[in-house]
């Protein structure tokens, strides 16, 4: 049974300059990680007019993802980037679903399930956020509202293997109030039994189940010690130097492995 490896996220989302940009690739790129071929696959998420440099810059063991995609291929589409650009630009992942683009955008999970089938079939690997908000969770319904978004993206795709499900309660987002890791485990473990009974077992059993909110220096070892927490995707840490240390928990991991 192959491990799943850890995976850590930085979503920069709506920040930044040039100039910021290279403070944080500088940063990271002075990292030392742990190595034997780095216990964790990390990416990077620049805004869109950041990507190039960022590609340019970063060391090459990590990655950079898009923050989102149009829903199918291009043309005349004002203002959107299609997948086929970011396979163009070589950038291998992208992030689709956000909460902050279903919330404020009205993206549907149907629409962000559309998203993810046609980036897969272009050949990027995908990030797709999934959570309930704080009303859903106080209603009991926060395994009826993340298995109803991933059953939208289940009924739209055959392959699982480039995909990333990040579990982001909308409550946690931003908000400083990080799941607990009982939360998170609950929900993570949770998602895996939907996978293993309507997708199948061994989607479930090699499929990466991230985590991400409010997610920090801090906190992130005990989170990564939860057995169905296989990575993090980060939105305001990732922006700062303690985006190492939560790609450090990775460890956690390894040594209980
Ligand atoms: O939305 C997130 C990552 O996509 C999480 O954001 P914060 O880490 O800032 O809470």
């Amino acid at each position: 049974m192959a491990a799943r490896k850890f995976f850590v996220g930085g979503n920069w989302k709506c920040n930044g300059t040039g100039e910021d940009v290279k403070k944080i690739v500088t940063v990271l790129n002075e990292a030392e990680v742990p190595s034997e071929d780095v216990v964790a696959e990390v990416v990077v998420s620049p805004p869109f007019v950041f990507l190039q440099q960022v590609k340019g810059l970063l060391r090459l063991d990590f990655a950079v993802a898009a923050q989102n995609c149009w829903v199918r291929k291009g043309g005349a589409f004002t203002g959107e980037i299609s997948a086929e650009m970011l396979v163009n630009l070589q950038v291998p992942w992208v992030i689709l679903g956000h909460s902050e683009r279903r919330a404020l955008l009205g993206e549907s999970s149907d629409f962000v399930a559309d998203k993810v089938a046609y980036a897969l079939t272009q050949g990027l690997k995908v990030i797709a956020c999934i959570g309930e908000t704080l009303e859903q969770r106080e209603a009991g319904t926060t395994m009826d509202v993340v298995a109803a978004q991933t059953k939208a993206i289940a009924e739209k795709i055959s392959d699982w293997t480039n995909i990333v499900l990040a579990y982001e309660p909308v409550w946690a987002i931003g908000t400083g109030k990080v799941a607990t890791p009982a939360q998170a485990q609950e929900v993570h473990d949770g998602l895996r039994k939907w996978l293993h009974s309507n997708v199948s077992p061994s989607v479930a059993e090699s499929t990466r189940i991230i985590y991400g909110g409010s997610v920090n220096g801090a906190n992130c070892k005990e989170l990564a010690a939860q057995p169905d927490v296989d990575g993090f995707l980060v939105g305001g840490a990732s922006l700062k130097p303690e985006f190492v240390d939560i790609i450090k928990s990775a460890t956690v991991k390894s040594s209980s492995a």
